[in-house]
C-alpha cells in the first residue's frame, strides 16, 4: 500500500497510473504536480489526483512513492527541485521512454545514483497525450521494463516492482543499454518511420489527394505520427545514438528492397513479405492477443 503517491507530471502515463492504483485500492493520497494549474485544476476535477501543488519540491514532501512523468527533457529539472527534499521513505521511479538519459540527469544531479532511485519504463501508451486521455486500464497486461542499477536498494526495487503489478502489468528487468536498444528498434524507430512517411507526403504536391485515398492500412501505420511532437523530439535526443544505428540499418534495408523491386525481382520479394508476416503473427499477435493496447478503441470498456 501507497500512502502518498506524488505524481509529477499529470498526463496520459502519470494520470493512467494514479487512476489505476486508485482503482486496485492500494493507494491512499495523490499530489499531483505540473507547469500548468489549469490541467492539475482537471486532474483534480477528474478524480484523478486529491491535491496538487506546482512546485515539485512541495509535492513530494512525506510522499512514500514518487513517479515521474514528464517530457524527458525536463526530467533533470525535477531532480534539481526534488533534490533534498524527499522523505526517509520515499521510492522514486519515472516512466520515461529512454533510461540512459535519466540514469545521466540522475548521476549529475545528485552526484551519484541514488539507491532510492529505481529507473522504469511502461510499454503502454497511446497517440493521445494529456490528463483527459488517461485511463486506469492502460496498464493491465502491459509490460513494464525496469532497469535497476548495482547502487539501487533491493526494498525501492521491490516496492517500485509491487505497484506496477497492482495495476495489472507484467515487470521484467533488464540494463539501461539494452532497454535503449530495444526500444530503439520497436518503438522508436517506427515512431520514426510514422512521423517520416506523413511529413514527406504532406510536403509533396497534391498532398491533398494522397491523404484523401489513403487507406486502412495508411491509418493503422500511420496511428502514431498523431503523438505529441515534444514527447518525440525528447526521446530523439535522449536515446540519440541507438536511434541513429536503427535509422541507418532501416535505411539500408529499405534501400535493398528498393532495388529488389526495379530489378522486378517477384521471387525475393515473396521471401521477404513471408518471412516478414511470419514473424509478425508469431511475436506480435502472440504476445498481444486483445489488441496492441496502443489506441483507446482497445482499452476495456470502463
Ligand atoms: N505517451 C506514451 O504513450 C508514453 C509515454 N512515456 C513517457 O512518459 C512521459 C510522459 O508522457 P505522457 O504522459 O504521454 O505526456 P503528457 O504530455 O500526457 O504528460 C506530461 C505532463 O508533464 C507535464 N510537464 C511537462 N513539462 C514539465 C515540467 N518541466 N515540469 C513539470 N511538469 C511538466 C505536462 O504539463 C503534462 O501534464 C514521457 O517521458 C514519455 O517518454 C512512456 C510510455 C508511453
Ligand atoms: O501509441 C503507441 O502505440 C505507442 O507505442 C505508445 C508508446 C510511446 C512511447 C513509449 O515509450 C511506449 C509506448
Amino acid at each position: 500500500m501507497i500512502e502518498r503517491l506524488a505524481v509529477i507530471g499529470v498526463g496520459l502515463i502519470g494520470g493512467s497510473l494514479a487512476r489505476a492504483l486508485k482503482s486496485a485500492e492500494t493507494v491512499g493520497e495523490v499530489i499531483g504536480c505540473g507547469r500548468s494549474r489549469e490541467n492539475l485544476e482537471l486532474a483534480l476535477e477528474l478524480g484523478v489526483i486529491d491535491g496538487f501543488s506546482c512546485d515539485p519540491a512541495e509535492a513530494v514532501r512525506d510522499a512514500d512513492m514518487v513517479f515521474i512523468a514528464v517530457p524527458l527533457g525536463a526530467i533533470a529539472r525535477v531532480f534539481e527541485r526534488i533534490r533534498g527534499q524527499l522523505s526517509e521513505a520515499a521510492v522514486v521511479t519515472d516512466g520515461g521512454s529512454v533510461k540512459g538519459s535519466v540514469v545521466a540527469d540522475a548521476k549529475r544531479v545528485f552526484g551519484e545514483i541514488p539507491p532510492w532511485l529505481v529507473p522504469g519504463h511502461p510499454i503502454a501508451g497511446t497517440e493521445h497525450n494529456g490528463v483527459a486521455s488517461s485511463f486506469p486500464e492502460l496498464y493491465r497486461h502491459r509490460r513494464v521494463i525496469l532497469t535497476p542499477l548495482a547502487q539501487t536498494d533491493a526494498d525501492a526495487r521491490a516496492r517500485v516492482r509491487a505497484m506496477w503489478e497492482q495495476t495489472g502489468a507484467e515487470v521484467t528487468e533488464m540494463s539501461v543499454a539494452h532497454h535503449d536498444e530495444v526500444l530503439a528498434a520497436t518503438s522508436h524507430l517506427p515512431h520514426m518511420l510514422a512521423f517520416g512517411l506523413v511529413d514527406a507526403l504532406s510536403r509533396m504536391r497534391s498532398n491533398d489527394e494522397i491523404f484523401r485515398y489513403a487507406a486502412g492500412g495508411f491509418r493503422d501505420f500511420t496511428r502514431i505520427a498523431s503523438s505529441s511532437p515534444e514527447m518525440w523530439r525528447d526521446i530523439c535526443l535522449a536515446n540519440a545514438d541507438a536511434l541513429s544505428t536503427m535509422l541507418a540499418r532501416f535505411g539500408a534495408e529499405m534501400g535493398k528492397l528498393s532495388e529488389t523491386i526495379r530489378r522486378e525481382d517477384g521471387e525475393t520479394l515473396l521471401r521477404i513479405f513471408e518471412r516478414a508476416r511470419a514473424a509478425r503473427d508469431r511475436y506480435v499477435d502472440g504476445v498481444g492477443a486483445e489488441g496492441d493496447g496502443s489506441s483507446r478503441a482497445d482499452k476495456t470498456p470502463d
